[in-house]
């Protein structure tokens, strides 16, 4: 299938093996995946099937062994290092399941820190960072730090940190696993927040059924590819 210019990703055959000769894992074994433009993915599939090795391909973290991949039109293994670490700087935020955050700074500080060492111009980056918290009903909760903060309150501020340079891709693996079921489901509200309002595709990792149940498109990984879309 030719790339339609609304998807945001376009990958074709990616093959991702680590190790050589016979202790070689080949872990994706040609995956094909279109992702269009403002939605909302998830890919799920047992432990150890390659979601995030996935992740990482997509975000540019890492390059596949063979096939291409898309993003915004522009193929990102043909790219330098640098090149590539400007566009995931610029166009993706990226989440993690530990949230990460900095202990000793507040919620604000936290957003304002990475702008500030990722380049973001710093007259900007006052009204960035609080315009990121606003995005994930923070504002209240801006000058506590992370002990002083609830674990969907943390993932808010991770969020926030993630969008505050506005990336039209956000990639979020396992963003929910460590909340509770409830707070899941909150997060899951900022991201199609995000999607609705300020055009941004969300791909993220889950094993949870409920998630799978609300995002516009669940891709399963099973023996290094991608089965049935649903
Ligand atoms: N750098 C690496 N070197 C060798 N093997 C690796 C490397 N990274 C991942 N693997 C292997 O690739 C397979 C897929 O790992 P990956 O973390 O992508 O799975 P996952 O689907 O995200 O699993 P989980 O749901 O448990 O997080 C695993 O067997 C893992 O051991």
């Amino acid at each position: 299938m030719e790339p339609a210019s609304s998807d945001i990703i376009a990958a074709s055959g990616i093959k991702r093996t680590f190790g050589r000769g016979s202790g070689a894992v080949h872990v994706l074994k040609g995956v094909n995946l279109q992702i269009p433009s403002q939605s909302l993915i998830a890919f799920k599939g047992r432990s150890g099937s390659g979601k995030t090795t996935l992740i990482n391909l997509l975000s540019a973290l890492d390059r596949p062994s063979d096939g291409s991949i898309l993003f915004e039109g522009k193929e990102l293994s043909s790219l330098s290092n640098r090149e590539r670490d400007h566009i995931r700087r610029t166009r993706m935020g990226l989440i993690f399941q530990s949230f990460a955050l900095i202990p000793l700074m507040s919620a604000y500080e936290n957003v304002e820190f990475v702008l500030r060492v990722s380049g973001y111009p710093a007259s900007d980056r006052k009204a960035a960072a609080i315009a990121a918290l606003d995005h994930v009903g923070l504002t209240p909760r801006m000058h506590h730090r992370p002990f002083e903060m609830s674990g969907g309150e943390q993932q808010r501020t991770a969020i926030a940190r993630a969008i505050a340079h506005k990336p039209s891709l956000l990639l979020a693996d396992e963003p929910t696993a460590e909340l509770d079921s409830r707070t899941g489901l909150q997060i899951m509200k900022v991201f199609r927040n995000l999607v609705e309002t300020a055009g941004m595709t969300i791909i993220m990792t889950t094993h949870d059924p409920a998630i799978m149940e609300i995002v516009d498109h669940v891709y399963e990984l099973e023996d290094g590819q991608i089965v049935v879309p649903t």
